[in-house]
C-alpha cells in the first residue's frame, strides 16, 4: 500500500502562532502600557462573514488586543462607509482596520479598499501593499496568502528552486501567493480557468496552492508523487459539509504533505490577521 500524505495541522500552528503574539502583547502592555487596536467592519448580513468576524473579534480579545467589529446594516451606503473608514483612520488608538469581503453588491469593493490607510491595511489588500508585494518589499501581506506561506515552511525545509503551481488568480489569494512564492525562488506559474491541460501543469509541481473556490477539482492523479499540497478552498457543499479545492481523499494517497480542510489553510488567515496587526502596531508606533 502507498504511502499517505504527512497532514499539515494548520489548527496547530495557528495556536501556536497566536500565543506567540499574546506573549508580545502581554510584553507591550506591560512595558510600554500600550495595547493594538484591530477594528474590523461587516455591512450586511451573510452568515459565513458573520462566523468569521465574530471569531476574529473574539480570538484578537483572547491575544489580548483592542478588538471592535463595526456591524453595519445591509443598506449602508458607499459614502457611510466611507465615512466610517475616515473615522477609523483618523483614529491614532486603531492599529488594524479590515473590511470583510464580500461586500454587498452596491459597494464599490475596490473603492472601499482603497481608502483604508494602506499603514492600517491588516488584510494587505490596499495598492500600496500590493505594490510592495510585487516589488518584493515590505509592506502588509494577505492573511491567507502568508498562512499558506506558513505552512509550506512547515513541511518543507527549503522552498528554494522548486516548481510552484498556484491554481486560481484572485487578488486575495493566488496573486499574493504567487509573489511570496516567487519571493522564497520558487519557480511559479499561476494557472486560471483559461489554462491549458491543467491537470499536466499541476503535475509538474513540487508544490500545488489550490485557489479556485471549486470543491474537489484537483484530482489524485493531478499531483506528483510525493508534492506538498496547500489547499486554500474552503466550499460548503449541499450536506453543509466544508470540502477544499482538492479531492482529498485522492490526494493524500500521492502527496507527500497536505493540509487539510477544514483545520489547515483557514486557521492561519486569522492568526495571520492577529500578526499582521502587530506588524501594523510596531510600524505606526515603533
Ligand atoms: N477581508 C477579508 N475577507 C475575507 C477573507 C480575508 O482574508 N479578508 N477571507 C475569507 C474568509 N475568512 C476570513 O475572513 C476566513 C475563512 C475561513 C476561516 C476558517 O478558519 N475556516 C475553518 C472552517 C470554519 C468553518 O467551520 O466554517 C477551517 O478552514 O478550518 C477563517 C477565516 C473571505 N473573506
Amino acid at each position: 500500500m502507498a504511502q499517505q500524505a504527512r497532514i499539515i495541522d494548520g489548527k496547530a500552528v495557528a495556536a501556536e502562532l497566536r500565543a506567540g503574539i499574546a506573549r508580545e502583547v502581554a510584553a507591550l502592555k506591560a512595558e510600554r502600557g500600550l495595547v493594538p487596536g484591530l477594528h474590523v467592519v461587516l455591512v450586511g448580513e451573510d452568515p459565513a462573514s458573520k462566523v468569521y468576524v465574530a471569531s476574529k473579534e473574539k480570538l484578537a480579545v483572547e491575544v489580548g488586543m483592542n478588538s471592535v467589529a463595526h456591524r453595519l446594516p445591509a443598506d449602508t451606503t458607499e459614502a457611510q462607509l466611507l465615512a466610517k473608514l475616515a473615522e477609523l483612520n483618523a483614529d491614532d488608538s486603531v492599529d488594524g482596520i479590515l473590511v470583510q469581503l464580500p461586500l454587498p453588491k452596491h459597494i464599490d469593493t475596490g473603492r472601499i479598499i482603497d481608502a483604508i490607510d494602506p499603514a492600517k491595511d491588516v488584510d494587505g489588500l490596499h495598492p500600496i501593499n500590493a505594490g510592495l508585494l510585487a516589488g518584493g518589499k515590505n509592506g502588509l501581506v494577505p492573511c491567507t496568502p502568508l498562512g499558506s506561506m506558513l505552512l509550506l515552511k512547515q513541511a518543507l525545509p527549503s522552498l528554494s528552486g522548486l516548481e510552484a503551481v498556484v491554481i486560481g488568480r484572485s487578488e486575495l489569494v493566488g496573486r499574493p501567493v504567487a509573489q511570496l512564492l516567487l519571493q522564497a525562488d520558487c519557480t511559479v506559474t499561476i494557472a486560471h480557468s483559461r489554462t491549458r491541460d491543467l491537470p499536466a501543469v499541476v503535475k509538474r509541481a513540487d508544490i500545488v496552492i489550490a485557489a479556485v473556490g471549486r470543491p474537489r477539482m484537483v484530482k489524485g492523479d493531478w499531483i506528483k508523487p510525493g508534492a506538498t499540497v496547500i489547499d486554500v478552498g474552503i466550499n460548503r457543499l449541499p450536506d453543509g459539509k466544508l470540502t477544499g479545492d482538492v479531492d482529498f481523499a485522492e490526494a493524500v494517497e500521492v502527496a507527500g504533505a497536505i493540509t487539510p480542510v477544514p483545520g489547515g489553510v483557514g486557521p492561519m488567515t486569522i492568526a495571520c490577521l492577529l500578526k499582521n496587526t502587530l506588524t501594523a502596531f510596531h510600524a505606526r508606533r515603533g
